[in-house]
């Protein structure tokens, strides 16, 4: 299978959500990256379930795919569900107890899935590599869209890619922050199979299906 594009609303028209995410699926990509935001664990806020809950009817082929940039996160797991979403990632950094959280994603039938922050290292999930359907490579700082590429957390993308293999794991491997028609092509080839897009679609000069046609064309058939 080639490599999936995330859009993030992130980077999208807040006044606009439905008609952007409308236009990104337009496009042929099936999942939306929703990034969730507390204030705490990342300086910034965004929304909560409510926004999968409206975006749902108007978008029924989306694939959502919850980021949960949160403290607890195990606190936020039956509102996304509830709310649609089929992939709920954690941070690593933000729960003391990965293993309950992630097997709590999978019991209430979502997808489950790790980020990791630019200093975590790909190596503390070796003992959940089992309960885990996603790995979320940060390659900014979580917290804002439209900052810059990190190379250092990319090459945690290679390696992520090797440890599936040693360990005869099947995760995805997902990378988000500053993707675009200068990063993707590489991360691709180093065995990324989701990359998250925010402002490289959404901030596209010429709008929502050039950004998407663009990184598809560094991306190749
Ligand atoms: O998780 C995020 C920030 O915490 C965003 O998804 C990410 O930064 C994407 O934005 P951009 O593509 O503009 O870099």
């Amino acid at each position: 299978m080639g490599v999936l594009l995330a859009p993030s609303l992130l980077a999208a028209d807040h006044a606009r959500f439905g008609e952007q995410a409308q236009a990104a699926l337009a496009t042929g990509e099936h999942w939306l990256h929703v990034d969730v935001m507390d204030g705490r664990f990342v300086p910034n806020l965004t929304f909560g379930a409510e926004v999968v809950r409206a975006l749902k009817p108007l978008c029924p082929e989306a694939v959502f795919d919850v980021h949960l940039m949160v403290v607890e996160p195990e606190r936020y797991i039956e509102p996304f569900v509830a709310a649609g979403a089929h992939a709920i990632t954690v941070h690593q950094e933000a729960t003391p107890h990965l293993q309950r959280t992630l097997a709590a994603i999978r019991e209430a039938g979502c997808l489950a899935g790790v980020a990791l922050n630019p200093a975590t290292p790909p190596e503390t999930l070796r003992y959940v590599l089992g309960d885990l359907d996603l790995v979320l490579v940060m390659t900014v700082n979580p917290g804002f869209g439209g900052q810059a590429f990190l190379p250092s957390a990319a090459r945690k993308v290679g390696e992520l890619a090797q440890l599936r293999t040693e360990a005869g794991a099947s995760f995805k491997i997902s990378v988000d922050g500053s993707v675009n028609v200068k990063t993707a092509a590489g991360l691709a080839r180093d065995g990324a199979d989701v990359l998250v897009a925010g402002s490289a679609i959404f901030n596209h000069p010429e709008g929502v299906a050039a950004g998407v046609a663009a990184l598809r064309e560094v991306l190749g058939p």
